[in-house]
């Protein structure tokens, strides 16, 4: 694999569909054996992506595709993008696009998109005309595909470190079995966007290596421990972070190219928006460097970009020198204080639309479950929203708990009451007994899911509907499993689950990750009547 940024011209394949099709580290492996080094190896829900330096390395990537068993009936598509040129943007391309949703069938011919940078690369969706539909495509994919394999006995996995792995369920969920009902939970015709598509990524994490060669700010996406290095133009590029983000990496970069010590760490930018208004204003920052076997004066860094953002850009900038740091962010009439260590929703603009419509599903709760409560936002804003008097929320994280209650008090939230759990939620699962009908539970669980202990807690419990916000189909549609399946074996340490399950009423989509392939699931679950599974 090359270390340097490419300069010449360049040839990029895309491999769509390849994640049904192909194994990718058995491809890369075969790469590898036979010395076809790549520059770059991107892969997505959507596709694959590579870039060769030279003819013969993509031809044997191809000529090794084309034998893969499958290609030739049920293929992953290729496509290839001719004078690919790494530095200046002069590839234009053949595109196919598709005018409909039905042109994105399995048959139908490959997406292009127009990569001019390998920035665009990582972020395949960007200006992809076709986004929505593409991305509507996959979420829907991922829950059948994971599905219709448990129908038919075979075991799913979720993406996840908690292995997750469901036996052949002794009786069909007849919910699912039900061909009618299967595509109607899961007929998701829209996706609701914002108006914001550009620079509404409230978190940005960036490598920061000073070596030998120079300074290099980049992001996650590694190859052999080599990640790809911005250039200032890329930098502007980079349509998903707030002009100030990239100013402050630029800052970043200068000041450690005139330091002379090595550096390495990650800086992590959070920043925090309004957009009540029109206009997507980056009110506050808060930086966090974390810096690895250097000799740095981390508070000499600390004050140097301080000074500098405040002459710049009047920017409130907050530093995490310690752990009491935190910006704020007002929705809903209500403020938050965001910590470094706690997460936060990456497009404000969308959070509110997915709030607004889980306020839809909502009856006058008596209690607000806040499963996965973050800094409690979602909790806070329904129990405004809905009036309630009740809230019980849990997050693994201290800081986000420590957020939670002090925004509680200082929401001015009066005759209500709050408890707030600092703990993994499968270890806290007798908050579930007092569940009744007339509660509301909202699960918001990280990439990974719910712990099965979770689920069997719920399915258990009184509760009788259920929101479920998930950015990672996969396992949302383990979890919708363990939710709905009349009679499981969960995973073998499990005891079966014989309780009343969950059917699902609606599913819906909402843009929150423009630009990537990323998406966010909001699913509603309705008790069904009976053990059977009735609606
Ligand atoms: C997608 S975030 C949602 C946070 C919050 N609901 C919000 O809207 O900001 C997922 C949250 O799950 C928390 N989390 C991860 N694993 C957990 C666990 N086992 N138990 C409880 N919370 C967990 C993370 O700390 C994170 O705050």
């Amino acid at each position: 694999m090359n270390d340097e940024q490419p300069q010449n011209e360049y040839t990029a394949i895309r491999i769509h569909n390849a994640g049904k099709f192909l194994k990718v580290s058995k491809f890369k492996q075969e790469l590898k054996n036979n010395d076809v080094d790549f520059y770059r190896l991107e892969t997505t829900n959507a596709f694959i992506s590579l870039v060769f330096d030279a003819p013969e390395k993509l031809a044997f990537a191809q000529e090794w595709l084309q034998k893969q068993k499958n290609y030739q009936d049920k293929p992953f598509k290729l496509s290839t993008i001719e004078n690919y040129q790494v530095q200046q943007s002069t590839y234009k391309p053949n595109n196919t696009v598709p005018s409909s949703e039905e042109s994105l069938s399995e048959s139908s011919e490959p997406v292009q998109t127009t990569p001019k940078t390998l920035f665009e690369i990582t972020q395949p969706l960007l200006n992809n005309p076709n986004e929505l539909l593409l991305k509507q495509k996959s979420v829907r994919n991922a829950l059948h595909h994971q599905l219709t394999r448990t129908l038919k006995g075979q075991t799913i996995q979720s993406q996840n470190n908690i292995k997750k792995t469901h036996q052949l369920p002794k009786i069909v969920p007849k919910y699912f079995a039900n061909e009618q009902v299967r595509k109607n939970s899961f007929h998701l015709h829209e996706i609701t966007s914002g108006k914001v598509t550009s620079g509404y990524r409230t978190k940005g994490e960036f490598m920061i290596q000073k070596d030998t060669d120079g300074v290099k700010i980049g992001s996650f996406y590694r190859i052999k421990d080599q990640f790809h290095v911005f250039s200032a133009e890329e930098m502007q590029e980079n349509k998903l972070f707030p002009v100030q983000t990239l100013k402050l990496l630029q800052i970043a970069q200068n000041y450690f190219n005139q330091n002379k010590q090595e550096v390495k760490g990650l800086l992590v930018v959070k920043t925090s928006g309004d957009v009540e208004n029109d206009e997507f204003k980056v009110k506050q920052m808060l930086v966090k460097l974390d810096l690895e076997n250097t000799t740095v004066n981390q508070q000499e860094f600390q004050i140097y970009v301080k000074a500098e953002f405040k002459n710049i850009f009047e920017t409130e900038l907050v530093f995490d020198t310690d752990k009491n740091q935190f910006i704020t962010q007002q929705l809903f009439g209500l403020s938050f204080r965001i910590y470094s260590e706690s997460f936060f929703q990456q497009n404000i603009e969308v959070f509110q639309l997915i709030c607004k419509q889980i306020k839809e599903y909502s009856s006058n709760p008596k209690c607000i479950y806040d499963i996965c409560c973050g800094t409690g936002v979602i909790g806070q804003i329904m129990a405004r929203l809905t009036d309630c008097k009740k809230i019980i929320g849990v997050d693994i994280v201290p800081e986000a708990i420590q957020s939670a209650q002090e925004q509680f008090k200082l929401n001015n939230f009066t005759d209500t009451e709050a408890t707030y759990i600092c703990g993994p939620v499968e270890k806290h699962l007798d908050i579930f007994n007092d569940c009744s009908s007339d509660d509301f539970v909202i699960l918001d669980p990280p990439r990974s899911g719910l712990h099965p202990k979770v689920l069997k807690a719920l399915r258990q419990s009184n509760a009788q509907q259920l929101v479920y916000v998930s950015c990672n189909p996969k396992s949302l549609a383990a979890d919708l499993y363990g939710l709905t399946a009349i009679d499981c074996e969960y995973v073998k340490s499990q005891p079966v689950f014989q309780s009343i399950p969950f059917c699902i009423k609606e599913t819906k989509l909402f843009n929150m990750f423009v630009g990537c392939e990323h998406v966010e699931t909001v699913v509603v679950l309705q008790r069904c009547k009976d053990a059977e599974g009735t609606i």
